[in-house]
């Protein structure tokens, strides 16, 4: 039996995101989100279900602050629904919004939790969308004002902060391929609010070294792997092209000051090119303290001509697979995190997400979720050998502290530790929360 061991001074938590887990979508002053019409718009979400509820952490949160110390966590990763702080995106602030999170971060920091703060996790004002939201360069400009607003606001409390969650999603799930709000299927258009997205990023970031906020800054992209099928040239060059999509076209520009040009060439055949200004690229440059990574699934994938935009299809290997159908490959997480090393060097990183989607019920007040406690033990095994390959990780989050709003899923897909009740509200720390506690607790756990 094998012991993964973490360092001391690793930090472990849970993540959480605004529209996912606050309901309480129009109270307090709250303004609508693209989520909220989104979900709203007949056919998007599964089962037509919507934020309006969702955990109801708006009215819970101290309870919640208890799982999160009972949990024995140091860090607990939330965002901040811009609608609370801005209801019209830019303007007049919603003081009541603001008293929330002032609450819940006094709250955290009551019982010695960390509070890590997402600015941007998809909740855009309708405001800002009905002027053509992240294609609107003035959407960036309202992003700064926001950013501006909470890093003074907040200074001292919030001491890590994280300006756009996963701009891959933001941009090409729900602007090319449309299954996130707004729902947009355009590769112009996507490729486009997938710069805006990292502009306003670096704007925030040179926005909170100019006011000598306290602190560290970082994003959170996500990334994924795909293992070539063969040493084949094509079947790599299909890979490599899969993976850059999340990884190079967003990690280059913050690391690099360019875009890499395989995948340029790559998306002007197929109709799309960033539109860039001058000083774009020295603005989304600015060095950031922190590297968020989200990491749920990768998979083995081989050259088809004409498949997908890359040329890409994905072979089933008769991998396992979590009840949202994506492969088990802990494989691919040690990869990329060894990748994104040799191509950016030894930024601190912190695994802002990672988990699995399993939906047992509770039995007799238990839930027994011992698939969900395999996916964590093979994923913290690959973490640590990362980390033994000298990647520079300094903490894990798991996705996600308790049940929630799944996006275009909506509550049918469970990733929580605690199992909620949406009935009910009521939460059930599932057997995987008491094993990750243990974890936390000692530090290491056994394979
Ligand atoms: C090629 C075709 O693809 C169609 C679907 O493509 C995807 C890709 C990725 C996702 C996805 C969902 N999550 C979990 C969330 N991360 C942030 C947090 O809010 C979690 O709820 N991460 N990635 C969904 C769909």
């Amino acid at each position: 039996m094998a012991i993964i061991q973490f360092p001391k001074d690793f930090k472990w938590g849970a993540a959480t995101a605004s529209y996912q887990i606050e309901g309480a979508t129009n109270e307090d002053g709250r303004g609508v989100s693209i989520w909220d019409t989104f979900s709203k718009t007949p056919g998007k979400v599964h089962n037509g279900d919507t934020g309006d509820v969702a955990c109801d952490s708006y009215h819970r949160y101290e309870e919640d602050v208890k799982l999160i110390h009972d949990l024995g966590a140091d860090v607990y990763r939330f965002s901040v629904a811009w609608p609370r702080i801005f209801p019209n995106g830019t303007g007049e602030v919603n003081q009541k919004g603001v008293d929330y999170y002032h609450k819940l971060v006094d709250s955290l920091l009551e019982k010695g939790i960390e509070p890590m703060c997402t600015l941007y996790h998809w909740d855009l004002p309708q405001a800002l969308q009905d002027k053509g939201g992240w294609d609107n360069r003035e959407t960036i400009e309202a992003f700064v004002q926001y950013a501006d607003f909470m890093f003074k606001e907040f200074d001292g409390k919030i001491k890590k902060w994280i300006t756009v969650n996963e701009p891959w999603c933001s941009s090409f799930l729900s602007n090319y391929i449309g299954e996130h709000a707004p729902g947009n299927q355009n590769l112009q258009l996507a490729t486009d609010i997938a710069h805006h997205l990292l502009v306003a990023h670096g704007r925030a970031v040179k926005q909170f070294r100019d006011s000598n906020i306290e602190g560290e800054i970082g994003y959170a992209p996500n990334v994924t792997w795909f293992e070539p099928y063969s040493t084949k040239q094509q079947d790599i060059e299909a890979c490599n092209r899969g993976n850059a999509w999340n990884l190079e076209w967003f990690f280059d520009p913050v690391f690099k000051g360019s875009y890499p040009s395989f995948m340029v060439d790559w998306f002007k055949e197929k109709g799309a090119t960033p539109t860039i200004l001058d000083g774009d690229l020295e603005i989304i440059s600015q060095p950031i303290d922190f590297l968020g990574i989200n990491y749920y699934t990768g998979n083995v994938g081989r050259y088809k001509e004409n498949e997908g935009l890359f040329d890409l299809e994905n072979i089933d290997m008769g991998y396992d697979k979590t009840d949202i159908d994506w492969f088990i490959y802990p494989e691919g997480f040690y990869k990329v995190l060894v990748k994104i090393k040799d191509l950016y060097g030894n930024v601190p990183i912190y695994i802002t997400e990672n988990g699995a989607c399993y939906n047992e019920e509770p039995e007799n007040g238990e839930v027994a979720d011992h698939k969900r406690i395999d996916y964590l033990k093979t994923h913290l095994t690959a973490l640590k050998r990362s980390m033994d390959s000298g990647v520079n990780v300094k903490g894990f989050l798991y996705w996600s502290l308790m049940d929630n709003f799944e996006w275009a899923l909506g509550y049918s897909m469970r990733f929580g530790i605690v199992h909620v009740n949406y009935e009910t509200l009521e939460r059930t720390k599932k057997d995987s929360y008491h094993w990750f506690g243990e974890t936390i607790q000692n530090g290491e756990f056994t394979l």
